[in-house]
């Protein structure tokens, strides 16, 4: 298993771009299921997640052309319409072929995914949403069978918002028969992404971007062209990174838009930063030469603060001036990195689901665990902060979603190496 060794204590230094995100990605490559036509996709991230589900898409029989971020999807000739076990339980975004399978061929067979790390995240609001469009759903044997000659559109009302859940229904809607409304939506800006590309492909939709989508099914959808958003979490993963260690770095590829309480967080950490523009994509130039400030948050459905940055701010926090206090209120589970952290020294303490951190002076090395991916992330900003070497284990969760963080880090100055 693959290990990362790193020595702290090294500024960031130089130019690294952001790659396409995971979250819109992942949604994107499914929709190539909902029609026979080529759907082009640019800016696909170098992901072991993406790697999966173009596994789990080409069993169905989805024709996947790749070119390195290049990709070309046909649908023409569906074949199988499973998604098994042996898949989906690597990677829970498997679920998000169901409503698409389920539209175009009225049936599909898709394991549940199960519970991680983070949560039990369970998927009874696909369900529940799918059968208030007609289909008639049984669980068994860990499976979930679907079935419906022809979806109709309905009113649902998600239970809580969920940003799988909005895209398996939105994609649904766009072939079942009459109009649906989705609301309590999520408004992320994958679900948004994920949007443009289905009106692209001839979906009617309306509402993109609210909690509240209004999709007229259509009777077949065609092949489109699309690049696939810029990775917010990515970006806000090397900012976090700039704030601990200090330095000087320009992200390209990105888009400020998307995640200005991630950038305002920073700039109160201390952050200095800079937006530009570049052929319709932000530059961000992040300069730090001062100890961090600790900053309190709670995270929430966008646009408030995301959970997937908890863990990576939490690292800043953990070296910052001041006592601050992380709430988590997405996910049951998502604290796993504090007991790592702890390890390196940092001073944390939890009760229920919020975080007391007293930031100290200064973190050093020590052999640590990731045991999610964004903990992964969170440790190897701790580790490039902390003074020594730092040993983390299992960063096979960080291929999940990072694309050669490594490489990308060390191409900036840090000290980090992969051992096999
Ligand atoms: C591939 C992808 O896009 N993953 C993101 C997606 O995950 P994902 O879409 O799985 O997360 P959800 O938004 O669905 O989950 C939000 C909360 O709702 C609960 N829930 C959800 C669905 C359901 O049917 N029943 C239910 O109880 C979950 O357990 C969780 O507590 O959004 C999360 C929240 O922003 C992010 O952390 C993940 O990175
Ligand atoms: C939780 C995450 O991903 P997933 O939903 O794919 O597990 C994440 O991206 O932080």
């Amino acid at each position: 298993m693959d290990k990362l060794q790193i020595v702290g204590g090294k500024p960031l230094n130089g130019e690294i771009a952001v790659s396409g995100a995971k979250n819109a990605a992942l949604p994107i490559l499914c929709a190539g299921l909902l029609t026979s036509g080529d759907v082009e996709l640019s800016n696909v991230p170098r992901l072991h997640d993406v790697k999966t589900i173009l596994r789990l898409l080409e069993q169905t029989g989805l024709k996947v052309v790749q070119d390195d971020e290049n990709v070309t999807l046909n649908g023409a000739n569906i074949t199988s319409l499973e998604a098994p076990y042996e898949l989906v339980k690597t990677m829970r975004a498997s679920i998000l072929v169901l409503g698409p399978l389920l539209a175009r061929f009225g049936e599909a067979k898709v394991s549940l995914p199960g519970g991680c790390a983070i949560g039990s995240r369970p998927v009874d609001q696909h369900i529940k949403g799918l059968r208030q469009m007609g289909a008639e759903i049984t669980i068994e044997g860990g499976y979930i069978y679907a079935k419906a000659k022809k979806l109709k559109g309905a009113r649902i009302l998600t239970d809580m918002i969920t940003v799988t859940g909005t895209e398996n229904l939105l994609m649904a809607a766009t072939l079942a028969e009459g109009e649906t409304i989705l609301e309590n939506a999520a408004r992320e800006p994958e679900v948004t992404d994920l949007a443009n590309l289905l009106v692209a492909m001839g979906a009617k939709i309306d509402g993109i971007g609210t909690d509240r989508l209004v999709i007229q099914g259509v009777n077949e959808l065609h092949g489109a062209k699309h690049a696939v958003i810029s990775d917010r979490i990515e970006a806000a993963t090397f900012l976090c990174a700039v704030a601990a260690t200090g330095g000087d770095i320009l992200l390209t590829n990105t888009r400020t838009d998307i995640f200005d309480v991630a950038l305002d967080k920073l700039r109160e950490v201390g952050l200095q930063l800079e937006v530009g523009t570049n052929r319709g994509t932000n530059t961000i130039r992040a300069r730090m030469d001062a100890r961090p400030q600790a900053v309190s948050f709670r995270t929430t459905e966008y646009p408030g603060f995301p959970t997937d940055m908890q863990a990576q701010f939490m690292a800043v926090n953990t070296i910052a001036a001041g006592p601050s206090r992380v709430t988590e209120t997405i996910f049951e589970n998502r604290f796993m990195h504090v007991q790592e952290m702890n390890r390196l020294g940092a001073a944390i303490s939890t009760e229920g689901n919020t975080a007391f951190i007293k930031g100290v002076e200064r973190l050093v090395g020590a052999q640590v665990m990731a045991t999610d991916l964004r903990a992964s992330a969170s440790l190897v900003i701790a580790a490039m902060a902390a003074q020594g070497t730092t040993l983390i284990d299992r960063i096979y969760h960080l291929d999940r979603g990072y694309d050669r963080m490594e490489v990308k880090l060390s191409k900036v100055g840090a000290d980090i190496v992969r051992i096999k």
